[in-house]
């Protein structure tokens, strides 16, 4: 299979009144600003490799769009920071505003899987930009800050907007962040497992300050969407739930 060379980009930001995806035909983005539609496509079907006319970079084989969302300040920018550059964001919180990317290629079975990951504005004052971009998401990672009880009772509302804005086909995974700060926590593991079930999610806690689970719940996402692309008859089928059981380590650990 070809494979497609990408920039070593850092990502970018697409700020709130300007870069939104218009229904059908181009979109507008403001010069000079990367944009993420132009490297991945949307959902639907995935894009496969192919040689690349651009500078040199990482090759990968197929790319999808994964989006983070959930309330502010629930860890969605310091869980990609994480998953991204290996650190911890400490210190001020710096709401995100409108919507950023950050590129990164895994290798999934052999196969190079690039993710071109949304972190969105948790903020309500920027839903409308967020509601714009579901459409194109192949997964979302919906989380809750287990130390923020407000942040856990409004998935349901977020489970309804995903229903409304986002493909019917998307990855969905619920992710309940922040579990390294035990003595904070208000949302118990077996409430977050129990929503989790009744919507049939797969389920992680997750630490952005620790690591725990981070690289775990990208790569649970990668090799089902790599599954859902490549279809390999011999392959045995990946199950996403029972992965996510298998392989996420409990919140005890990790601190
Ligand atoms: N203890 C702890 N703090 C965290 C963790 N993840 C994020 N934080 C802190 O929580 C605050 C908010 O984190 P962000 O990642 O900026 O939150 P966000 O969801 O991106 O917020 P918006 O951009 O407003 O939507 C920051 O002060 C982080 O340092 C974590 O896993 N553990
Ligand atoms: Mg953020």
């Amino acid at each position: 299979m070809s494979r497609k060379k990408t920039p070593k980009s850092k990502g970018g930001s697409v700020p709130a009144a300007s870069a939104l995806p218009a229904a059908n035909g181009p979109r507008q983005v403001r010069p000079g600003t990367a944009h993420p539609g132009s490297e991945a496509p949307p959902n639907g079907p995935p894009q496969f490799g192919r040689p690349s006319l651009g500078g040199g970079g990482d090759f990968y084989d197929v790319a999808f769009k994964v989006m983070l969302v959930g309330d502010s300040g629930v860890g969605k920018t310091c869980l990609l920071v994480r998953f991204k550059d290996g650190a911890f964001l400490a210190g001020t919180f710096i709401s995100t505003v409108g919507i950023d990317f950050r590129n990164k290629v895994l290798d999934v079975d052999g196969m190079k899987v690039k993710l071109q990951i949304w972190d969105t504005a948790g903020q309500e004052r920027f839903r409308s930009v967020t509601h714009a971009y579901y459409r194109d998401a192949h997964a979302l990672l919906l989380l809750y800050d287990v130390t923020n009880k407000a942040s856990f009772d409004n998935i349901q509302a977020w489970l309804s907007e995903i229903q409304e804005y986002a493909q019917h086909n998307v990855v969905l995974m619920l992710l309940g962040n922040k579990v390294d700060s035990a003595h904070e926590r208000v949302v118990k593991r077996e409430d977050g497992e129990k929503l989790a079930k009744e919507y049939g999610l797969p389920f992680m806690e997750t630490s952005a300050k620790s690591g725990l689970n981070v690289d775990l719940a990208f790569t649970a996402i990668a090799k089902e969407l790599k599954q859902r692309s490549t279809k390999a008859p011999s392959e045995p089928r990946f199950r996403l739930h029972d992965y996510v059981k298998r392989e996420g380590q409990g919140s005890s650990c990790c601190s």
